[in-house]
């Protein structure tokens, strides 16, 4: 269990993160090039073999403990109805992940990973970001702490994915505070508002914007704008870095707590894969400026980790054929 004694800890351990093994990837690359088809037939399957082999640390690597989090919280300004669903929806969904009876239950089984989930002090909501920062820097610390804490460190592969009614709200105050643009750019429908609530989440945006925007750095802003569950994702993915574990993010709220990551340090998210591309609004362009490009496009938008669940099984895959295949020597197949 590591605890950080405050937000600059963090910022520290931020700063401080293994690279990729530039050995190991070119190694890989190496081996590609002898394996038994056409240069780059493959396609983005052989980038993907290369990237994870550098950072596992290993040219010839499998994928056998993949593992997937998702964290729950809930959120002051769901009281302003930004969403279409009540907030005490997080906490039965949270209920429905336990008994097995959720979308993520079926697609880890699917994906052969180990699901493990984390409520995060859902019957303490965090602040209206419109009325001041949604988290102090204790209850932030407490969160990034139970993402940082909750990464298994035998896992070769993590999912990080969320579950927290009225979170695509921070999610867009986050996008647009760090990325720029209007509110109207980066907020969505969510879990399905209307036209008229569409347009009243944008002005709840707009206000937490007129409030946040430029006061200091990803975390800074995370803190004022985001939420437990977002904090927490933060700290998976970095404690995932930290252990050299390569991490498949998922959709739009999970982006947008990644990008404040980003926005800390510029190479956080080097050890990240974008599982697929949500259909919230404004998911696209977030990609795009963290220069991510979607393993799928599925028209998901569910959240709970259920597109990056669903990647795992393309990783797993290109790892497979670069860990398994037979070169043009072994096979006794003509080279070009
Ligand atoms: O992952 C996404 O891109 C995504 C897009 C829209 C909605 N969601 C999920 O829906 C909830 C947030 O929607 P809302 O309307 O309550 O802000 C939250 O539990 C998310 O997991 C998730
Ligand atoms: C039912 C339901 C399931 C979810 N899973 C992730 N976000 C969700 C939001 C709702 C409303």
């Amino acid at each position: 269990m590591v605890e950080f004694s405050d937000l600059d800890a963090f910022r520290a351990a931020l700063a401080d993160m293994p690279d990729v093994d530039a050995a190991a990837r070119d190694g890989a690359a190496d081996r590609n090039s002898q394996l038994t088809k056409p240069p780059g037939a493959l396609g983005r399957l052989e980038d993907i073999a290369q990237w994870y082999a550098g950072w596992r640390g290993n040219s010839q690597p499998r994928i056998s403990a993949p593992q997937i989090i998702v964290f729950a919280g809930n959120h002051g300004v769901a009281a302003q109805g930004v969403s279409a669903f009540p907030p005490e929806v997080t906490a039965q969904m949270v209920m429905n992940f336990e008994h097995g009876g959720a979308a993520i239950n079926q697609l880890a089984r699917a994906a052969g990973a180990q699901l493990d989930v984390h409520a995060l002090e859902l019957d303490r909501p965090t602040d209206d970001f419109t009325k001041g920062p949604a988290m102090s820097a204790e209850d932030m610390l407490a969160a990034l702490s139970t993402g940082w804490n909750a990464v298994r460190t035998n896992a070769d592969l993590l999912v990080v994915g969320e579950m927290g009614i009225g979170n695509t709200t921070p999610a867009a105050a986050l996008a647009a505070a760090l990325l720029g643009g209007d509110a109207a750019d980066w907020t969505g429908r969510g879990t399905g508002v209307d036209d008229t609530g569409l347009a009243h989440k944008t002005r709840v945006v707009d206000e937490g914007l007129a409030l946040h925007k430029g006061k200091g750095d990803g975390i800074e802003t995370l803190r004022r704008l985001g939420g437990r569950e977002l904090a927490a994702m933060a700290g998976a993915i970095a404690r995932a870095r930290s252990l050299r574990i390569p991490v498949i993010l998922d959709g739009f709220i999970c982006t947008a707590a990644a990008a404040c990551l980003a926005h800390t340090h510029i190479s956080a998210l080097d050890h990240c894969l974008a599982g697929h591309l949500s259909s919230e609004g404004g998911h696209d362009r977030l990609l795009a400026a963290l220069n991510k490009s979607p393993l799928l496009s599925l028209g998901l938008r569910l959240g709970e980790a259920s597109g990056g669940a669903l990647a795992i099984q393309i990783v797993k895959a290109a790892l497979e054929c670069h860990s398994g295949m037979a070169t043009f020597a072994e096979a006794g197949v003509s080279g070009s």
